[in-house]
């Protein structure tokens, strides 16, 4: 085992035939051991990274490395990385342990050995006693577990995990997310996930890689990007996002809504055009006179856990409140919020454009 970092994706782009590129230009790299989510709409290009992790597909350009060795002509076998396909991929003649000792089997294990790993993977996943069952009686939260036990029974370095609670409802799409982040926390395998769903990327992650038309868009821990979105796209999909236009007037001073408020981002021009986020749970409704934003309430759903307000600023801007206190449609109200729920953010600016624009602040002799 080495410090390098088990993937590495160096400027991939990816091109099916003569259509533009679904991957374009893309490097990250995966830790050992961690939990990662690639997030992203319908089409973004998550699938195929985890194709391409796994040895299916090869990259039209830039190259990808295991553990800091070059792996784009390493055949799909030859990868120590197993996936658990959306559709699980059971077979469904054969019963849960032949499904789970498939891979054993092309291996050619021994037979005691076989018995030994496939009992081991499926107390892992919580299917001990199942061995004889059908597939074709087992519920959808089981079907998954033994997708999930046929990848780790092969003791695989990563485990790929393409959209696997789909299919499932709610509550029990739930009770997997639980279940899944314990069994990587327990395997110690680095697990790639792949989901459209931004909640589910929040509650499972140390990592997510938010994708949008081939483009890893921004990377980091759940909080880093919902409290710090690099921009618009990210600041949309991931969670609800009040977005206003701005003006940065000085560090640590910022104009929206007409009036000028404290806040604790810095690093931008003086006067620069921005754009300001401040989440929907992250203001309060007071009385006008208290407020240090005005608005008027335009209206309001009961969403049984709060209640969620729409409101316009003297500017014209929506503003979105989450609250557990009820407003009147109509009032002239008060928003409140700390300096430290303004986020702001430049126009369309990507990951790469931030890290330059802070870096260079830092050299000019801004570092606190
Ligand atoms: N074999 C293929 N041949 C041609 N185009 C493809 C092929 N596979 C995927 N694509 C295209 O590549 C783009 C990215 O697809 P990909 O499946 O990686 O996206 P995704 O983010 O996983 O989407 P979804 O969430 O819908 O599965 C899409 O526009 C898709 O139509």
């Amino acid at each position: 085992m080495t410090n390098q970092p088990i993937i590495r994706f160096e400027n991939v782009t990816k091109q099916y035939d003569d259509d533009p590129a679904v991957l374009k230009n893309v490097s990250f790299e995966i830790e050992r051991g961690k939990f990662y989510t690639l997030l992203g709409p319908s089409g973004c290009g998550k699938t195929t990274i985890l194709r391409m992790i796994a040895g299916f597909m090869q990259p039209s350009e830039g190259n990808i490395y295991f553990d800091g060795k070059r792996i784009n002509d390493v055949p799909a076998n030859e990868r120590q990385v197993n996936t658990v396909f959306q559709d699980y991929a059971l077979f469904p003649h054969l019963n849960v342990f032949e499904n789970v000792a498939f891979g054993l089997r092309i291996k050619k294990m021994k037979g005691d050995e076989i018995a030994k790993k496939v009992k081991e993977a499926l107390r892992f996943v919580n299917l001990a006693g199942y061995e004889n069952r059908e597939i074709k009686g087992m519920s959808g939260g089981q079907r998954q577990r033994v997708a999930i036990a046929r990848a780790i029974v092969n003791e695989p370095e990563i485990i790929l995990l393409d959209e696997p609670l789909s299919a499932l409802d709610l509550k029990l799409r739930t009770e997997m997310q639980y279940e899944l982040r314990e069994l990587q926390r327990r395997l110690g395998i680095t697990f790639i996930f792949v989901t459209h769903d931004q909640e589910e990327a929040l509650a499972m992650s140390d990592e997510i890689f938010v994708l949008n038309k081939g483009r890893i868009e921004q990377s980091g821990t759940p909080t880093d990007i919902y409290d710090e979105p690099v921009n618009r796209f990210v600041a949309d999909f991931i969670g609800e996002s009040n977005i206003v236009p701005g003006k940065m007037i000085a560090d640590f001073k910022v104009k929206f809504g007409e009036k000028e408020f404290d806040c604790v981002d810095q690093g931008f021009r003086p006067n620069e055009t921005v754009e300001v986020v401040i989440r929907p749970e992250d203001l309060e409704i007071t009385t006008r006179e208290n407020g240090k934003l005005q608005v008027r309430v335009d209206s309001q759903l009961f969403r049984g856990v709060h209640y969620e307000i729409c409101c316009f600023d003297e500017a014209g801007n929506e503003w979105l409140v989450h609250s557990t206190k009820k407003a009147v449609v109509g009032d002239e109200i008060g928003l409140n919020f700390d300096e430290e729920a303004i986020h702001v953010m430049l126009p369309g600016e990507t990951e790469e454009e931030f890290d330059k624009r802070l870096e260079a602040y830092d050299e000019a002799g801004h570092e606190e």
